[in-house]
């Protein structure tokens, strides 16, 4: 494609050298650039991407774009463009067709919930009749293919390439999570929402957003970015204070459908039975009334069985259908994953990993746990450090007893991350310390016993172990079958 095409919808400072030239790739790190591609320059929180174009240059780029004022000479050309990142944006939506616009596209957002929403929506719409792609923290499914995932939302040439192959496998439709980085960084911007969904906010990845009102103005964004057209809609969780807070300020322009055990939701949820087999429930819609009996455990998961009702309801797929399918769904990979073993050790792996998430899976084992409830448990390093002792807390309050071990530490010092946790155990004295995950796993299963419950948290569907910036294989849920058969 040549450069002009690509540089129709962006805005661009100065252009030195012909934008006739043909580009043959995009890329933002260098290290991928190959001949003939146009390599964005993107001024990171650890590097300046400007660093990089020497290398780019040499690798064969075409185009550089940055923020800067260059004059690359008869080697390439150079786009200066004000904000490097939306032009990224920008210039992948033109290269790969702009087919977000050709497709139903979801959009999940929220603090938790959004991979289990995304699943469920996914099956609504393939059972509904569409033939839906999905992006998300677990897996990127494209037609048949399933790609194990590297970010919960990618950057945007990966997004509009995978758009791109999602278009070719036939699918009509992609479901996506939608996290808060991807919105700051712009990696969604340009995306044409049919549908955004808020699930929740709570707190977690403050090292990035510095305060809850910056982090839910940034998830807002999605809502804010929703073209003003009659069938684009807005799906909130109005039992959420943050939810209530993005009607109130009603910033955007959709239609809105509410959820929530809250009586003014247009879809809701009354009359709740959580048991070791699931949680049944009523659902109210406008398009019916319906009892649902669920497999998965735990008031969050009806949080995410109406976000996904209400989008299969706006798509038009019958409520009875939608009921059939959501009953169906068995488990969601790493979330309240029940991991079968030989010595029939009611063994759950979830991928909690803030105070919120912690409390709602504790507070479920609870519920149907006969014995003791334990809790394995750690939290990531270089990553918000102020929900380290808030989910100490929770551990400490929710559970009998708590083994604190590691959870991809990167580059911190394993040792001061639990201190930081214990700080939330607040002299409470029902834990003990045992770094190796393996290790903290293996004492969980010996103290577990027949009525009792061993939740394994944190990691979910997470299959490594990232420490020192060495990743090695790791898979809570593979440990505890090497353990225990
Ligand atoms: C905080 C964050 O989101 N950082 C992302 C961001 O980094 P950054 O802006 O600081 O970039 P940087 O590392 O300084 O590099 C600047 C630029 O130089 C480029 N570069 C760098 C080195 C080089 O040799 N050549 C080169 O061109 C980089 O590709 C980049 O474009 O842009 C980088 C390039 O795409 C991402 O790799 C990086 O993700 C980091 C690794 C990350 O861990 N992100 C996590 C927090 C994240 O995005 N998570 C969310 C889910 C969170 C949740 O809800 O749980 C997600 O959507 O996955
Ligand atoms: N609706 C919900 N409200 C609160 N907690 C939830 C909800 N749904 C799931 N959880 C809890 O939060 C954890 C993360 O859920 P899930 O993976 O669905 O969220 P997520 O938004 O995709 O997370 P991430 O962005 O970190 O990938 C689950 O393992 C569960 O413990
Ligand atoms: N995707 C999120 C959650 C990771 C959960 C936990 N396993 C960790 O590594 O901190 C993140 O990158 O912050």
């Amino acid at each position: 494609m040549k450069l002009t095409q690509l540089l129709e919808n962006v805005t661009t400072l100065d252009v030195k050298g012909s934008t006739e030239v043909e580009v043959g790739g995009l890329a933002y790190d260098s290290r991928e650039v190959k001949l003939g591609w146009l390599f964005v320059a993107v001024a990171g929180h650890q590097v300046d991407g400007t660093e990089f174009i020497t290398q780019a240059l040499s690798n064969g780029a075409a185009v550089v774009v940055s923020e800067n004022d260059l004059d690359l000479g008869a080697g390439a050309v150079h786009v200066q463009v004000p904000r490097a990142r939306r032009a990224l944006a920008e210039i992948a939506n033109a290269y790969y067709g702009d087919l977000s616009r050709r497709m139903t596209v979801v959009g999940v957002t929220g603090t938790n919930g959004k991979t289990t929403t995304t699943y469920m929506i996914r099956d609504l719409l393939r059972d509904g009749g569409f033939l839906p792609g999905l992006i998300g923290t677990v897996a990127y499914e494209i037609g048949e293919r399933s790609i194990p995932a590297s970010r919960t939302t990618p950057e945007a040439p990966d997004l509009h390439a995978m758009f791109r192959q999602m278009k070719e496998a036939g699918c009509d439709a992609a479901v996506m999570e939608v996290s808060s980085h991807a919105i700051a960084q712009q990696r969604v911007h340009g995306i044409d929402f049919n549908i955004s969904v808020f699930t929740n906010l709570t707190h977690d990845h403050l090292d990035y957003h510095k305060d809850m009102d910056s982090y839910f103005n940034v998830k807002a964004e999605l809502f804010q970015m929703m073209e003003r057209r009659h069938d684009r809609s807005a799906v909130i969780n109005i039992d959420d204070p943050w939810g209530r807070k993005m009607l109130e300020d009603r910033k955007f322009d959709a239609e809105v459908v509410t959820y929530g055990f809250s009586q003014e939701a247009m879809v809701s949820a009354s009359n709740a039975k959580v048991n070791v087999k699931g949680t049944n429930f009523n659902v109210s819609t406008p398009w019916g009334k319906a009892r649902i009996h669920m497999q998965l455990l735990g008031r969050f998961n009806i949080h995410n069985t109406l976000a996904a009702l209400a989008v299969g309801g706006l798509c038009g797929i019958d409520l009875q259908r939608m009921i059939r399918t959501l009953e169906a769904v068995a488990s969601i990979p790493g979330r309240l994953e029940l991991v079968a073993n030989r010595k029939h050790k009611r063994v759950f792996v979830d991928y909690a990993h803030t105070d919120d998430a912690l409390k709602n899976v504790l507070s479920t084992l609870r519920e149907i746990c006969k014995g003791k409830l334990y809790v394995v448990f750690g939290c990531g390093g270089n990553r918000d450090r102020g929900k380290r002792s808030k989910m100490g807390r929770m551990a400490s309050e929710l559970a009998d007893y708590s083994i604190i071990t590691s959870d991809n530490p990167r580059n911190e010092e394993p040792g001061a991350i639990v201190s930081e946790i214990i700080e939330g155990f607040a002299g409470q004295d029902r834990f003990e310390v045992v770094l190796d995950r393996r290790e903290a796993i293996e004492k969980g299963l010996q103290k577990t016993g027949r009525k009792d419950i061993l939740l394994i948290a944190g990691k979910g569907h997470e299959t490594y172990q990232e420490a020192n910036g060495t990743i090695v294989p790791f898979d809570d849920r593979e440990t505890v079958r090497e353990i225990i058969g």
